[in-house]
C-alpha cells in the first residue's frame, strides 16, 4: 500500500503580529447540505474568520451503531460542495487519522501545528452545542477553542447555553443566529432511498456524486 499523503494545513499565522481566526466546521457531513454551508458562512462573517475548514469525521464518536457512509466519499462531496468559495477548504485532517474521531484530539493537534497567533474556532449546530459536555474529554474542548453556536430549527438554543452554563467547563461559546433552514443528511438520505428530490437541500454537484456512485439507494 502506499503511503498516505501527509496531512496538509493551510499555512497561517506567518506574521507574528497579527491574529489569525480560523474556523472549523465539523461534522459527519453523510452528505453535507446547505445547513453547514451557511452555517459556516455565516460563522465566518460574525466572528471574522480568516478561512474555515470544512473537517469530515473520520469515524464519528458515538456512532459506532450506525452505518456511516465511506470517509472517502464524504470528503470527496465536500470538496465538491466547498469548491467554489475560496474562505473554505475541506480538510482530510480527520479522515486521515485512525481511531474514534474526538474533537479534543483534532484541537489539540491543530493548536500544536499552529502558533498562537492562530486563534481557533469550532462551529456547531445547536444540536451538538446540546451534547457537547458529554463529549470526550470537554474540558480541554474549552480550552482550546471559541465554540461557536449556531441556530438550527428544531433545537432550543436557550437549553444548549443553560446545559453548557450549568456544566462548571468553562467554555467560550458565541450564539449566532442563522437563517432557518430544516435540512437535515438524514431527510437526504432517506429522500434518496425512496427515490425523491434532494434539489435545492444540497449543491448539484454533490447530488451528481451521490447519484453516480448511487450512494443512499
Ligand atoms: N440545518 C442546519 N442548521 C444549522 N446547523 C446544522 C444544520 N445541519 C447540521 N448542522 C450542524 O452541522 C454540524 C455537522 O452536522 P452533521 O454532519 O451531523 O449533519 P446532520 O444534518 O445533523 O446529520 P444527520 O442527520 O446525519 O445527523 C453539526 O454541528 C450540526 O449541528
Ligand atoms: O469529540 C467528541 O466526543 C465528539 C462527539 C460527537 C461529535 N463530535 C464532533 O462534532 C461534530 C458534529 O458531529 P455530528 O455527529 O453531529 O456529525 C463533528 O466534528 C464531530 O467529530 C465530537
Amino acid at each position: 500500500m502506499p503511503a498516505r499523503a501527509p496531512q496538509r494545513l493551510p499555512e497561517l499565522g506567518l506574521d507574528p503580529q497579527h491574529e489569525y481566526r480560523l474556523g472549523i466546521m465539523g461534522g459527519t457531513f453523510d452528505p453535507v447540505h446547505y445547513g453547514h454551508l451557511v452555517t459556516a458562512e455565516q460563522a465566518r462573517e460574525a466572528l471574522d474568520l480568516d478561512l474555515v475548514l470544512f473537517m469530515p469525521a473520520g469515524s464519528p464518536a458515538f456512532k459506532d451503531d450506525e452505518v456511516v457512509t465511506s470517509a472517502e466519499d464524504r470528503y470527496a462531496m465536500t470538496v465538491l460542495a466547498t469548491a467554489a468559495n475560496a474562505d473554505f477548504i475541506a480538510s482530510r485532517f480527520e479522515i486521515d487519522r485512525d481511531g474514534t474521531t474526538y474533537t479534543a484530539d483534532t484541537l489539540r493537534a491543530l493548536r500544536a501545528y499552529y502558533p498562537d497567533n492562530v486563534k481557533l474556532f469550532f462551529i456547531t449546530g445547536a444540536d451538538a452545542i446540546l451534547d457537547i459536555v458529554t463529549w470526550h474529554d470537554a474540558e480541554s474542548i474549552a480550552g482550546l477553542a471559541t465554540l461557536i453556536a449556531a441556530t438550527r430549527p428544531g433545537y432550543d438554543i436557550n437549553q444548549a447555553c443553560e446545559r453548557v452554563e450549568a456544566s462548571g467547563i468553562s467554555f467560550d461559546v458565541r450564539y449566532i443566529e442563522i437563517p432557518a433552514l430544516a435540512i437535515s443528511s438524514t431527510n437526504i438520505r432517506q429522500r434518496v432511498s425512496e427515490g425523491k428530490s434532494v434539489r435545492y437541500l444540497t449543491s448539484e454537484s454533490v447530488i451528481g456524486y451521490i447519484r453516480k456512485n448511487g450512494l443512499y439507494r
